[in-house]
């Protein structure tokens, strides 16, 4: 067992990683299926929207030189020559003297070139007739949504790369995508290795504990927009860990294994990486938790020795393998947006690598604050719960102090917010 390992700053580290990123295949899929996914092509409008001038309130299509004139004591009578319901047509071209009653959304009656809303005219009806009052003057466009005035052909909406959030999901809908072009997610193998390792539905018995990093890391998978195979956990045995390790290899574009790559009797994944012929990318990063972190490349694959410590599992993920499956995924920005935010509170131990504290964003008095969520240690999984961020703590010989400015890596939004 070689003891001695060279430890390489984080970004070196997500360096290392990205120079064998690539973006992935594409395919095509319905437009249901589309939620979270990355678009592969540029969304461009197929048509102007609106297609057609529309009117956007309930009244009355008029031509607005028919109204120059009038004022309170000269009010203007028209004839209502017809209705317009949205997804109906008028029949005939707009006369002097005439007018439509249009509801919102209808198209523009030809001739017309201003609508006056409901609440501003009068109406009267006579048998099969009816007749409208107006007494103020109209622009021309006045209360009209021009053709285009949104957008036009052809132009470029949501750039490739883009996830489909529910607004790109109406604009998808609107142009007649029934089928979306999406990148393909990457597939990413999931072992859980320790003799330690029970599973979810096993009593726990002295000496041993549950599974969780698998089940962690397959959320974490998902929630980068990826698909999670959860391969099962090895005893640490080298010819089964081994085997089973060479043979997954095949079957997913990355593979994770968590556990066993520190310098324990029984960590064998620096083993395994040996007999496999894998070019070990780092073994040692300068951060905690995490520190052990192993990437290696094998047959053109990423394999991602995580911690078997919770935390530091974790954390790996989220520096090193999210870039990497965002960058598959054809995302343009691969990785974790960060925020300028101020500690929240103390935090007191000092520590030569970089740390990166689990914690959670509020937002107070316009500020942006970000406190650690319960005890920040590798082997602690309870402050996972609570962590939608990471403190990013320089190394140093220092602690730091409530108030400080900090750099925090955003993960997601856990926290509901007040009633307006
Ligand atoms: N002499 C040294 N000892 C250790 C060093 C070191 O540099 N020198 N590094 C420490 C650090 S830092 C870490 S982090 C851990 C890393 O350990 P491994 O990645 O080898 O992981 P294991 O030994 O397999 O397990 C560590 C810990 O995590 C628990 N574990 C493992 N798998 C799971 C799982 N799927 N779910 C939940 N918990 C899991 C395991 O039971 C251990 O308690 O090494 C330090 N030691
Ligand atoms: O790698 Mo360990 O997680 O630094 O604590
Ligand atoms: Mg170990």
């Amino acid at each position: 067992m070689n003891l001695h390992r060279t430890p390489i700053p984080v970004n070196e580290a997500v360096e290392k990683i990205m120079e064998h990123s690539r973006t992935g295949e594409t395919e095509y899929i319905g437009i249901n299926e589309a939620d979270g996914r990355v678009i592969a092509e540029d969304l461009v409008a197929t048509h102007p929207i609106p297609p057609f001038h529309k009117s956007p309130y309930d009244g009355f299509a008029l031509r607005s030189k028919d109204t120059t004139h009038l004022s309170k004591d000269n009010p203007g009578r028209f004839v209502v020559t017809e209705t317009v319901g949205a997804g109906s047509r008028a029949s005939g071209f707009m006369k002097e003297g005439e007018t439509v009653r249009i509801m919102t959304g209808a198209e523009i009656p030809p001739g017309a070139d201003c609508v006056a809303m409901f609440e501003i005219c009068q109406t009267e009806e006579k048998g099969d007739q009816s007749w409208m009052t107006l007494k103020r003057p109209m622009d021309p466009n006045q209360n009209i949504i021009l053709q285009g005035s949104e957008t036009t052909i052809n132009e470029k909406l949501v750039s490739k790369g883009s996830r489909v959030n529910p607004g790109v999901k109406a604009l998808l809908a609107t142009f007649g995508y029934a089928k979306v072009k999406v990148y393909k997610k990457p597939v990413v193998g999931v072992f859980a290795t320790g003799t330690e390792l029970l599973e979810v539905e096993e009593e726990l018995i002295p000496g041993k504990i549950r599974n969780s990093n698998a089940y962690m890391i397959v959320s974490q998978i998902e929630r980068a927009g990826a698909e999670a195979r959860y391969l099962g956990k090895l005893v640490d045995n080298l010819p089964t860990c081994f085997q089973a390790v060479a043979s997954a290899i095949q079957d997913v574009d990355f593979l994770i294994t968590t556990g066993g790559v520190s310098v324990g009797d029984f960590d064998l994944m620096p083993e395994i990486y040996e007999k496999l012929g894998a070019e070990v990318l780092f073994n040692k990063v300068a951060m905690r938790p995490g520190s052990v972190t192993t990437a290696a490349s094998v047959q053109g694959k990423l394999l991602f020795g995580l911690s078997g410590n919770p935390s530091a599992c974790y954390v790996g993920f989220e520096l090193f393998t999210f870039p990497i499956l965002q960058r598959h995924l054809g995302r343009t920005h691969p990785y974790h947006r960060t925020v300028q935010a101020t500690l929240g509170r103390d935090f007191k131990k000092a520590n030569p690598f970089t740390r990166f504290v689990r914690g959670f964003i509020e937002y107070e008095e316009g500020k942006v604050v970000v406190y650690p969520a319960g005890l920040d240690k590798s082997a602690v999984v309870s402050s996972l719960a609570y962590t939608d961020a990471l403190i990013m703590l320089p190394g140093g010989t220092r602690g730091f102090k409530q108030g400080d400015r900090v750099e925090a890596v955003l993960l997601e939004d856990l926290k509901g917010g007040q009633k307006l």
